[in-house]
């Protein structure tokens, strides 16, 4: 069976839809905000709640795993059932589960996540290259045969990233500039673009000293609550903008319990981000 690559699929989605992705983080904080119980119940009213907000019309959306496995085997079918409703109505699931482990450990991870017949198959996966980029490489290959992606993590948002990401090597370039390569090599020719993204923060300002040219999606967290902007889009990416898949969790979820609320927290956030980027 073939499947038709995520970076294709990705691309289809953002050209209809527009590039936002909406994080599925359900927070002790906000399950309390939105008058729901710390528990299965209102993680699963919580998910669902979002799901139904904003699946048909989102590109993408990004279940983070923590706050599911929390709550132990129970919350784990939550996040089953949750990553079925998002794609049954049309949207791309990346599941933000940040995994990496020696390469034969990463296989099983891969299987989990990426082959098609796993109970958790997303679109897409984030994973750690701090075992070295080639440790990947099991579940790039799992990805390929299954028409899904990878989110590297590259330059993350938070500030404590960069004593790992920016340290620089014996030759010259930067840990977070080489994983950059990595997925420009694992993505050269790949029309319309590849399936290996990167994670880039919106959080870092200019970044004209990293290629981001790539030739994959850039996933740019960091919009609304760690302080980022869908106006710094641009002066942040430069040219790469087009393939920004920019994610904003707590920022339209602080809008909840509401459904027309969060649906409009998210079209606010979608306008912005399409103005911000729009071609001049
Ligand atoms: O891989 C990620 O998604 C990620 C990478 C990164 O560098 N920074 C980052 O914030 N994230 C995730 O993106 C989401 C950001 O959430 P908000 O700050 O609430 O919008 C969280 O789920 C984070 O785990």
């Amino acid at each position: 069976m073939s499947w038709e690559p995520f970076g294709a699929r990705l691309r289809r989605a953002m050209d209809e839809r527009g590039p936002l992705c909406v994080g599925i983080d359900p927070h002790a904080a906000l399950l309390a905000d939105w008058g729901l119980g710390d528990d299965v119940a209102g993680l699963e009213r919580f998910s669902r709640t979002v799901v139904e907000a904003t699946a048909d019309r989102v590109a993408v959306l990004k279940p983070q795993s923590a706050f599911f496995e929390r709550f132990g085997s129970r919350g784990v079918a939550v996040l089953e059932k949750s990553v079925e409703e998002a794609r049954a109505a049309g949207a791309l699931v990346v599941m933000d589960a940040k995994r990496g482990d020696i390469g034969s450990t990463m296989a099983a991870y891969a299987e989990s996540f990426l082959h098609r017949d796993a109970p958790l198959f997303s679109d897409a996966l984030t994973v750690s290259p701090y075992l070295g980029y080639g440790s990947l490489k099991p579940a790039v290959e799992l990805a390929r045969e299954n028409g899904a992606g990878l989110f590297v993590l590259a330059l993350t948002s938070n500030p404590e990233g960069a004593e790992v990401q920016r340290a620089v090597r014996g030759d010259g370039r930067t840990v977070g500039a080489t994983m950059l390569a990595h997925l420009a090599a694992e993505n050269a020719g790949q029309e319309p673009m590849g399936s290996f993204g990167a994670v880039v923060g919106a959080t870092l300002g200019d970044l004209s000293s990293f290629d981001l040219a790539v030739n994959g999606p850039l996933l740019a967290p960091g919009i609304g609550a760690q302080g980022a902007t869908a106006a710094d889009l641009p002066a942040v990416f430069g040219a790469a903008v087009r393939n920004v898949v920019p994610n904003v969790s707590r920022g339209v979820l602080r809008h909840g319990p509401d459904v027309a609320s969060l649906r409009a927290a998210a079209e606010r956030f979608a306008e912005e981000i399409r103005a911000a980027v729009a071609p001049a």
